[in-house]
């Protein structure tokens, strides 16, 4: 029996929503990360430092009592966020990052940036006083194929950005291409990455071959195969630049399963036990708690969590529910399509 010790992971890009939802999907990211960065695509979004503040009582209200963990807020960027609440928010310790959505990239991305240059005073202020900017790397122009986005959104956005203002730092969310590997790869110490698990499992075949499965549809979509291999050797590579980011994101299978299905993963549940699998399968499983545990809060500048939990291989293989009750309907876990064997030990 093989058993592997991490310090307790963090979740670098996580989707809790609010209300009903929130309480139903809390608690499997509580059970298993210490903390994660909150992402503010609410409807309305989470803008301000008062919105911020009143989403992470909203937050810690929904803990199921005997559970702890931590909330790390952000801003959701808009072309009117004032920059000196920007720098209240990061004074007050609880807001770590401010969240750049192109307008119409994504999920909730409406009241996003469609000008860059009207955020140049917020960028300016973040730079200056090391404030991460995350970004949902895509860019919206329909001329552009879906598949191409986020490759176009680092040569003509981010590249360009990050010349005017090489201080920022930048978090390169969920980056899906061998483009965006390479990218952060040779970005130097302001710019990091973060990786799905889901990302790490299925390319675009899984969502399109042999008929259209709505659950493995997220932004940015799954690309080709050599994409997701790239992704794979950066997880495992040991590189600090590269870190977790479930980008586990709730949708009701209602709204998954439809003629214009949702965007999102709901990976919450099993992603640790999968990453296991996959750190395995690249012979890469000392390498698992940098990606999970260290790498994160090196770049957000946080200590890393003092508890730890624990892994164990196991010949009978991990079971899930297939899905969360909400109370606005079920959410469908990811399903690898494999078997896992890593149980999470209580
Ligand atoms: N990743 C997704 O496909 N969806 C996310 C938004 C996002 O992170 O882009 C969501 O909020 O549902
Ligand atoms: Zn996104
Ligand atoms: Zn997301």
């Amino acid at each position: 029996m093989q058993r592997i010790t991490l310090p307790r992971p963090d979740d670098w890009h996580l989707h809790l929503r609010d209300g009903a939802m929130l309480r139903a999907v809390l608690p499997e990211t509580a059970r298993h990360f210490a903390r994660a960065i909150v992402m503010p695509n609410l409807v309305p979004p989470v803008v301000t430092l008062d919105d911020a503040l009143a989403y992470r009582d909203r937050i810690l209200a929904a803990l199921p009592e005997g559970m702890s963990f931590q909330p790390l807020m952000t801003l959701y960027l808009t072309e009117g966020t004032d920059p000196a609440d920007v720098e209240r928010a990061a004074a007050s310790g609880l807001v770590k990052a401010v969240k750049l959505y192109p307008a119409g990239a994504t999920t909730n991305s409406q009241s996003g940036v469609r000008d860059l240059t009207r955020v140049m005073p917020v960028l300016e202020t973040m730079a200056r006083i090391g404030l991460p900017l995350c970004t949902h790397g895509e860019v919206t122009d329909p001329q552009v194929d879906i598949f191409d986005r986020e490759a176009v959104f680092i040569d003509t956005v981010l590249a360009p950005l990050r010349r005017r203002l090489p201080e920022l730092r930048v978090v390169m969310e969920h980056i899906t291409t061998e483009e965006g590997v390479a990218y952060a790869a040779g970005g130097g110490e302001n710019l990091a990455a973060t990786i799905t698990t889901h990302h790490l499992i299925i390319n675009r075949n899984h969502i399109l071959a042999g008929g259209i499965r709505p659950h493995y549809y997220c932004l940015p979509v799954a690309k080709r195969e050599k994409h997701r291999l790239a992704l794979r050797r950066a997880a495992t590579s040991g590189n600090p630049r590269y870190f977790l980011g479930t980008d586990s994101a709730p949708h009701v299978d209602a709204l998954k399963e439809h003629a214009c299905g949702c965007a999102g993963c709901f990976t919450a549940t099993n992603t640790l036990s999968l990453l296991a699998h996959v750190f395995e399968e690249e012979g890469a499983l000392d390498r698992l708690e940098g990606f999970t545990s260290r790498h994160g809060p090196a770049f957000y500048r946080l200590p890393v969590n003092a508890g730890t939990i624990a892994l164990e291989k196991r010949a009978e293989p991990c079971t899930w529910p297939e899905k969360i009750h909400a109370e606005p309907g079920p959410v469908t876990v990811f399903n690898p399509g494999f078997p896992v064997h890593w149980h999470v030990l209580p």
